[in-house]
């Protein structure tokens, strides 16, 4: 016999794509008690906890939106961590590290995470999933959730669906059940009564039974983020579903260009192809142990996020408009964005200074350009010229297969 413990969630991060997961989390905490604490922490960096707990909106980054009851605002990051076993990592890229390590040693060594952050971390070792950075600091395993989705519309229960990725290693589904200490109104104490031979209550004991949690599965992580108008599908493939979060902000960066320059919907659709096809390569090229190309195509996190990012995604508007008013894209963020950041700019520096490093810039035309243009060395009349491919070449292999410029999907060819 052994008593089940809830699993407690905590979503480290309240910008606006922070809140609107933690109001879906909140929602399935509330849906499901038999697997979670109703009471979701939410870890908030800057803004006034008092409004956010008493009013339930966060007015600062996702205003005009109720938050659920049972979301807690928390200004303590080591408080709000504390017991729980499911930990969401939703802040932006540049703030993770500092953040996780604040919290070394602070958490539950048996908590599993997830990533929604959308970025690569590049150092001078290379270059890493934020899954797996998140992972390697706190000593947990961490998936990733990445997709098609802008948070005003997510906040605003408008359909749309993501991609989870969670694949820890084997040996992790066999760790050996975690004897803890329950937290909150939970126990594990339980009554045992002694009778004596006239039937007679002789003795009654506490004894403190073994305690586990529900297996952190795709169908446990399933149960934290779908909802009606959230519709989730959880793969094995947290390198695809990472890296194509992390890239389509800088394509989106040169479709906004393009669009301000006026150019219109067929220059956009050129600068998507050929990112898309950026993306599928640098997949390929720098995560192929592990990537399955796929995603690209059959995934939220894949084609889909890129047309919606380079639609109404922030990279794309604030792109446009700094093309539009002749301004630096860093001035349109601080005029439009109120705080929040945009990733793809420095995601474009950090791409550039790994691929530098590999020595392979023009092998990713369209990245390098997005980076030259940011550090002002190419103009965006520049791009048409510079992601031109040179002719294509017959090989008798693809004569054969009667794909005439040899061109196979998961094998990016530029
Ligand atoms: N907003 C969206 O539509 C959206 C959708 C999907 C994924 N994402 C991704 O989710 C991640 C988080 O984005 P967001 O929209 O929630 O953030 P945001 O752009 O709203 O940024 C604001 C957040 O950053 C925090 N912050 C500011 N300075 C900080 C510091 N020094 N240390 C720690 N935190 C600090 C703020 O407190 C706030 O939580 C990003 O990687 C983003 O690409 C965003
Ligand atoms: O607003 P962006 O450009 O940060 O993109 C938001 C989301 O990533 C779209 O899926």
């Amino acid at each position: 016999m052994g008593f089940q413990q809830k699993h407690k969630i905590t979503v480290v991060g309240s910008g606006n794509w922070g809140c609107a997961i933690a109001k879906i989390v909140a929602e399935n905490a509330a849906a499901y008690p038999d697997l979670f604490e109703e009471k979701v922490e939410m870890w908030v960096f800057e803004e006034n906890v008092e409004v956010i707990n008493t009013v339930h909106e966060n007015v600062k980054y996702l205003p005009g939106i109720q938050l659920p009851v049972n979301l807690h605002a928390n200004p303590s990051l080591e408080d709000a961590v504390k017991d729980s076993t499911l930990l969401i990592f939703n802040l932006p890229h540049q703030f993770i590290i500092k953040t996780c390590e604040s919290i070394k040693g602070k958490i539950s060594p048996y908590a599993r995470g997830i990533s929604c952050i959308k970025g690569v971390d590049v150092n001078a070792s290379g270059i890493h999933l934020f899954s797996e950075t998140i992972g390697r600091i706190l000593g947990i395993y961490c998936g990733a959730l990445s997709g098609a989705n802008i948070a005003s519309e997510v906040a605003l229960e408008k359909w749309s669906e993501t991609s989870v990725a969670y694949d820890p290693p084997h040996q992790d589904s066999k760790a050996p059940t975690p004897q803890l200490t329950p937290t909150g109104s939970q126990t594990n104490l339980v009554e045992f009564q002694h009778k004596d031979t006239s039937g007679q209550v002789s003795e009654v004991k506490l004894q403190a039974l073994p305690v586990s949690y529900p297996p952190v599965d795709h169908a446990l992580w399933k149960s934290v983020f779908h909802r009606p108008y959230f519709h989730v599908r959880v793969v094995n493939d947290v390198a695809g579903v990472s890296i194509s979060g992390a890239l389509k902000n800088v394509v989106a960066l040169a479709a906004g260009w393009v669009v301000g320059m006026g150019w219109g919907d067929n220059a956009k659709a050129a600068i998507m192809r050929v990112g898309l096809m950026e993306m599928v390569k640098f997949g390929d090229t720098f995560f192929s142990a592990t990537i399955d190309n796929r995603t690209f195509t059959d995934e939220s996190a894949g084609v889909a996020d890129l047309i919606t990012s380079s639609s109404g995604g922030r990279n794309f508007r604030c792109a446009m408009h700094s093309v539009e008013r002749k301004l630096p894209i860093e001035e349109i963020e601080k005029q439009e964005l109120n705080g929040q950041k945009l990733q793809g700019t420095l995601t474009a520096y950090e791409v550039n200074s790994f691929l530098k490093n590999q020595g392979m810039e023009d092998e990713f035309p369209l990245f390098t350009a997005v980076y030259r243009i940011l550090e002002g060395t190419m103009k965006v009349e520049e791009i048409p010229q510079y992601i031109e491919r040179p002719p294509s070449r017959t090989s008798p292999a693809s004569q054969n297969s009667g794909d005439k410029d040899g061109a196979r999907f998961g094998a990016a060819r530029l």
